[in-house]
């Protein structure tokens, strides 16, 4: 479980997440949705220990990550697909990580086998596409098997295959009874991968809900996004006439 107690982040005078408080549950996909600049990857960041907050606290398992014994068995986290030595393998990135983690080298092999890339793994991982990478960044986050799964943007540059292959892993994780946290600013997307979701806008919560009760009473999801948005947008198009 993810908790999150007003957590608070200024970056000079703005402020990036403002007081937000959210329980993220085991046992179902959340989507975090929030338009471009709302403070997804920073509240992301946050709970990862890599941002310190202004006011309030992120807690994992009721802990903040600093306190974790053994991090990477208790949350793993795709942030940024390209966090690797680009002339190391994907084998022995994973490797280095299992190594370094206390984690059995045999996992190795078990996560290049769960995110596709067992023919791949003794390539360079400086020659993946897009794609490969944010399978090994997957692979990653799954290294250590945690309860707690952090992922931001997980279908950026992958194709219909490998965003079905996503959803299909995060839904089947959640099933395991973990808690699975994945930012996305794509609402069609979401609605296919998450239950319940977790809107924000500008730093500030504005929905904590299920799919089917953010679509309640509109069009669309997609209608229903844009509503509770459009009044925390930093950057809008005009559009031609
Ligand atoms: N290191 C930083 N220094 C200054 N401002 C920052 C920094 N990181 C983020 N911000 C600002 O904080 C706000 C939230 O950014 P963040 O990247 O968390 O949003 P996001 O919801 O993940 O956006 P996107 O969907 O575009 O990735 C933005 O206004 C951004 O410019």
């Amino acid at each position: 479980m993810i908790e999150l107690r007003e957590l608070t982040k200024r970056y000079g005078g703005r402020v990036a997440v403002d007081a937000l408080s959210v329980q993220v549950r085991p046992g179902v996909v959340t989507g975090f949705l929030g338009p471009n600049g709302s403070g997804k990857s920073t509240t992301m960041r946050m709970i990862l220990g890599l941002d310190a907050p202004d006011h309030g606290e992120a807690l994992i398992d009721g802990v903040r990550y600093a306190q974790l014994t053994r991090p990477l068995r208790t949350v793993g986290a795709l942030l940024d697909a390209g966090a690797f030595h680009p002339g190391r393998s994907g084998r022995a990135h994973l490797a280095a990580l299992a190594a370094s983690n206390d984690i059995p080298a045999a996992r190795v092999g078990e996560v290049l086998r769960v995110v596709g890339l067992s023919g791949a793994g003794d390539r360079r991982a400086g020659t993946y596409s897009l794609g490969m990478r944010q399978r090994l960044g997957v692979a990653v986050a799954l290294l250590g098997d945690p309860g707690v799964l952090l992922l931001d943007e997980p279908v950026n540059g992958l194709d219909p295959e490998g965003i079905r292959w996503i959803r299909d892993l995060l839904r089947g994780l959640a099933a395991e009874g973990r808690t699975v946290f994945v930012s996305s600013h794509l609402i069609a997307e979401m609605a296919l991968t998450a239950e319940r979701l977790v809107v924000i806008g500008q730093g500030r919560l504005l929905a904590e809900t299920t799919v089917a009760g953010l679509a309640a009473g509109h069009d669309s999801l997609e209608d229903a996004f844009f509503r509770l948005t459009s009044q925390a947008t930093d950057y809008r198009g005009t559009g031609v006439s």
